[in-house]
């Protein structure tokens, strides 16, 4: 990472923040009704359903009660056999009821989970569609990957958040059935519990800023940490830090980080927790301040013992509730915030952008692509990677480019791709800016093998078809495209032959060698019909018979369109129509084999070098 990222606000957020991060919810739920709509009716349904129960089953409990103490203080009614069927109906009913609120707790559990499941199903698809479109500078962005970073973790945590704000609209009509019943006896209760959990309510907020705070502070670090717990256990990286020891290293790094995560955790969570203690004892001095209340009321004659134990059964779930309500506003709102970022990422939009009308892509090629002026500045880079180009690629014409480790090269094929647009200057095509084609086609017109090239951990078949996906299921154009680049002297020799999986990552993968993969690489370029092949030191690891008859192919493929090569060995760079030298981004020399080793130049200078390797 060429950038530390600038590290985040950490001044805790306003309650007005908070407050405005709710606006978030109305996308939220979108998303989910997106997700499955049906189910999130069932389930919306169902909790307003469960919303009513408890109301229903204290007063239910209050008639029984009534009912018990009649019998006990007048004496046993004899013969009243309509009232004792009465009392063992409320029973009956007080047993369905509870049965019933059970049940649909767990249904409503078990939707809220394969709600959840789905929901984080559907984000995780939707950030790697959005991540699609973005431009290949965006994906270098440390800012950037923080963004996505924060957006993938509120994948699952958004399924929390789902059901907590599901749980929260049950509660707060819950709450709303029960205050009614316990204003109906004394308004002033409602405000000794509001009084009681206000406090509550704030410490918590104030606490999960701080969390918030700090967990966005620490993202940079927590992508370290990723980082180096991938490096530290990995097959990929085992064979270096074996080798160079580096493992204490890595994990004094992963120490002194996860430490610094522990000590600042853990000194909010003990504020947290006393706090919270104290605030718990206030919301029992609230609650038993109304249960001695309703028990003088009770003792003075002023309501009946039934009433009691509703008005103590009321209060005490209403106050229950309240806190779960208000300490879970907190969350909700705090998740809204989160919330913020994962939208945020989704307004990222890519700086490319395709032309409103484009120009559809040239039949044949005629005048070829010119580079005018063409310099570039990698995002947050001072230093031009390129600068002052000015040549022509001709239709049909074979390009190297020449030039030492830094000099350009790479650069100006990604140009030429239109992974980047120039910082200055401008490519043409037929006459016409790159810019003016639809960016999609452009790439389908162009075969590139980078030198960083992907070795996908798939099949063998699957790692040429990447070259054009659409053909995918055509194995006599995947069969030739690895007859042509080599690779199907390896097939031979797989146990599965082209499904064999490769790679260590999965089971029964088979591993290759640089050469063997690259051999793949190259595969891929004979998968499409390109106008322009792009091949970034696509043999640097072949050996030089292979070398040799791959360029040998690689002529027949290219025949008749142009392709642009970019390597150090100059027994390739010498078949090239046309060489061009590049030096610190800029153009040193363009001209054939022979004109440049007549000229004596840079590039004379730098062939001779190699040659002298070799005698
Ligand atoms: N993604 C990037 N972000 C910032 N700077 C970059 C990036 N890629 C390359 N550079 C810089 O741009 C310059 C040119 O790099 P480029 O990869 O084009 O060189 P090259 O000629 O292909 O080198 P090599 O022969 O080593 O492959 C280098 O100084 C490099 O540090």
């Amino acid at each position: 990472m060429s950038r530390r990222p600038p590290i985040q606000n950490t001044t805790p957020l306003t309650l007005r923040e908070r407050l405005a991060a709710l606006r978030n919810l109305p996308s939220f739920f979108k998303l989910v009704w997106e997700t499955n709509p049906k189910m999130t009716l069932v389930n919306i349904i169902l909790r307003i359903i469960r919303s009513a129960l408890p109301l229903l089953i204290l007063y239910v409990g209050k008639l029984i009660i009534d009912h018990v103490v009649h019998f006990t203080h007048v004496a046993k009614p004899v013969g009243n056999l309509m009232e004792e069927h009465e009392l063992w109906m409320l029973v009956a009913i007080e047993f369905g009821l509870a049965i019933l609120a059970d049940g649909l707790t767990r249904a409503i559990m078990l939707r809220d989970s394969l709600l959840g499941d789905l929901f984080a199903n559907h984000t995780s698809v939707k950030i790697m569609k959005h991540a699609a479109t973005l431009d290949l500078d965006q994906f270098e962005d440390a800012v950037f990957y923080d963004k996505l970073e924060r957006a993938r973790q509120q994948t699952m945590g958004r399924t929390i958040l789902l059901s907590q704000i599901m749980a929260q609209v049950q509660d707060i009509i819950t709450m709303l059935f029960l205050a009614v019943g316990l204003m109906a006896f004394n308004p002033w209760l409602i405000l000794l519990l509001l009084i009681a959990i206000l406090p509550a309510f704030m410490g918590e907020s104030y606490f999960n800023d701080q969390n918030y705070a700090l967990s966005r502070s620490q993202t940079p670090q927590r992508r370290e940490l990723d980082y180096l717990r991938y490096l530290g256990a990995s097959d990929d990286t085992a064979k270096e830090l074996k080798m160079f020891g580096l493992s204490k290293f890595i994990t004094d790094r992963f120490q002194v980080l996860s430490n610094t995560f522990y000590a600042d955790n853990r000194k909010i969570s003990i504020q947290r927790s006393i706090w919270g203690t104290v605030f718990a004892i206030l919301g029992s001095a609230g609650y038993y301040g109304a249960y001695i209340f309703i028990i003088a009321q009770t003792i003075n004659g002023k309501i009946s013992i039934g009433q009691l134990t509703f008005l103590a059964g009321s209060f005490r779930q209403l106050r229950s509730i309240l806190e779960n309500i208000l300490s879970r506003f907190s969350t909700v709102a705090q998740g809204a915030v989160y919330l913020s970022d994962f939208f945020e990422f989704f307004e990222i939009r890519p700086r490319l952008l395709p032309p409103t009308n484009p120009r559809p892509f040239p039949k044949q090629i005629l005048t070829g692509f010119t580079f005018e002026n063409v310099g570039f500045k990698y995002i947050h880079s001072e230093r031009w990677a390129n600068r002052h180009l000015n040549f022509s690629l001709h239709p049909g014409e074979k390009l190297a480019l020449v030039g030492e480790n830094g000099a350009g090269k790479t650069t100006l094929v990604k140009l030429l791709a239109r992974l980047y647009d120039p910082t200055e200057g401008r490519i043409l095509l037929e006459g016409y800016d790159l810019k003016e084609y639809d960016l999609t086609e452009l790439r389908q017109h162009i075969g590139i093998i980078f030198q960083d090239f992907l070795r996908y951990q798939m099949t063998f078949s699957q790692n040429i078809a990447t070259g054009n996906i659409n053909e995918q299921e055509n194995a006599e154009l995947i069969e030739n495209a690895a007859k042509q680049s080599l690779a199907d002297e390896l097939v031979k020799r797989l146990p599965d032959g082209y499904n064999q999986m490769l790679g260590k990552r999965f089971a029964d993968g088979i591993e290759l060698s640089g050469g063997e993969w690259q051999k793949i690489a190259i595969a891929r370029a004979y998968m499409r019909d390109a106008e322009l092949l792009i091949l970034d030191e696509p043999t640097s690891a072949l050996d030089a018979r292979a070398e040799y008859e791959v360029f040998q192919r690689f002529t027949e493929l290219t025949k008749g369109r142009s392709a642009v090569l970019i390597s150090h060995r100059f027994s390739t760079v010498r078949m090239a129509d046309r060489i061009l030298v590049l030096e610190k981004g800029e153009m040193a020399e363009i001209g054939s084999h022979t004109e440049l080793l007549a000229k004596g130049g840079r590039y004379a200078e730098l062939f001779n070098l190699q040659a002298q390797g070799y005698r």
